[in-house]
């Protein structure tokens, strides 16, 4: 395990601290400052910071995978691994990086005659040439081919796993988290949350955590009261009474919060009874176009839930009025 804190002011204002264990995914949107971050601990952006603080790049015990991996294009794979190592033995011990990484065969050619699965491998072999302490990388899903991409990132974590090294990777794509032991989430120049990716989809402490994991903010209301088990309160809205769980523990009577939840678990009301721990909610309808073989359906009341509803299942087309089901576990309370 290794403990980041980072500070600094430009190009954007970050103060960081995290803890690196296994595969960590730092997640955050466009323009956050993830690969500020990771530049800033490979020093090569100016900051304050523990590890490694003051010292040049090369001193660093940091393996780093840039964004498009930066190969030389005019070396060969097997001379873009050696390039860091001191002259002696560079050769064979390239060789051997590129063996882990199940790419010896191809050690001749140039970056322009390998897949993007295969740089990103060269590139892994790189990182690893100087014996890191950790391993940054940055967007390590961004240049794959959809089709290929789950299988090229499975094998990556393989060969990054028989490294045993710890690896940041900073990515605004949640998918990742499918393969991390850790997860962090970056806003507004500070870590929001972190801790396992199940810990953060069920109890995303705010809008921006919850984003990542498909929650959106669906209105505003005041807790009326809080519920008998530890995290249910009741909050009403418009003047609506819902049901609904606590994802910050300082909520309490008379609290003004956030709603969030998920509209991929909300259902369309059939006929029968309400499910058990749900609720049934007739929304006023807005707004509803075309989308495809979906009704979209915007601005709705007494919460604002962006939905899609497949054609079939409302034929009819857009009414004012739809009857949904939520379950009181999906509606979460954040601060406002
Ligand atoms: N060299 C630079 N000069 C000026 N501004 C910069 C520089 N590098 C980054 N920035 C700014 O700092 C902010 C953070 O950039 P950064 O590349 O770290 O974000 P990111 O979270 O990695 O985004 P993305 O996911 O789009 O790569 C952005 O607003 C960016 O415009």
């Amino acid at each position: 395990m290794v403990d980041i804190s980072y500070r600094l002011a430009e190009p954007i204002a970050l103060q960081i601290s995290l803890q690196v264990e296994g595969f960590t995914v730092l997640l955050g949107l466009s323009g956050s400052g993830k690969s500020t971050l990771l530049r800033a601990i490979a020093g090569l952006t100016a900051a304050e910071g523990e590890p490694y603080a003051g010292l040049p790049p090369h001193r660093r015990r940091v393996g780093y995978l840039p964004q498009g991996y930066a190969l030389f294009p005019h070396l060969r794979a097997w001379e873009n691994v050696a390039y860091p190592m001191p002259r002696q033995g560079a050769r064979q011990r390239a060789m051997e990086l590129l063996e882990r990484v199940g790419l010896r065969e191809l050690a001749q050619r140039y970056p322009a005659e390998l897949s993007g699965g295969q740089k990103q491998r060269v590139a892994l072999a790189r990182a690893m040439a100087r014996g890191p302490e950790i391993l940054l990388l940055d967007e390590p899903t961004s240049a794959l081919d959809v089709p290929t991409r789950d299988e090229i990132l499975a094998e990556l974590l393989r060969e990054v796993r028989d490294f045993g090294v710890p690896v940041l990777a900073v990515s605004h794509d949640p998918q990742l988290c499918l393969y991390a032991d850790r997860v962090a989430v970056l806003a507004d120049g500070v870590i929001a949350q972190e801790g396992t990716a199940q810990a953060l989809m069920e109890k995303p402490r705010n809008a921006q955590v919850g984003r990542f994991f498909g929650y959106v903010e669906v209105g505003r209301g005041r807790i009326a009261a809080l519920g008998q088990s530890a995290d249910t309160a009741e909050v009403v809205v418009d003047a609506r009474r819902l049901d609904a769980r606590l994802a910050v523990p300082s909520l309490g009577e008379g609290s003004l919060v956030r709603l969030g939840c998920r509209p991929t678990e909300v259902r369309l009301a059939g006929e029968g009874a309400i499910p058990p721990g749900y609720q049934r909610l007739e929304l006023t309808v807005r707004n509803a176009h075309r989308e495809g073989s979906f009704w979209r359906l915007d601005g709705t009341a007494p919460i604002n839930l962006p939905l899609r509803i497949p054609q079939a299942l409302w034929r009819a087309g857009p009414r004012r009025h739809l009857a949904v089901d939520i379950a009181s576990s999906e509606l979460l309370l954040w601060s406002l």
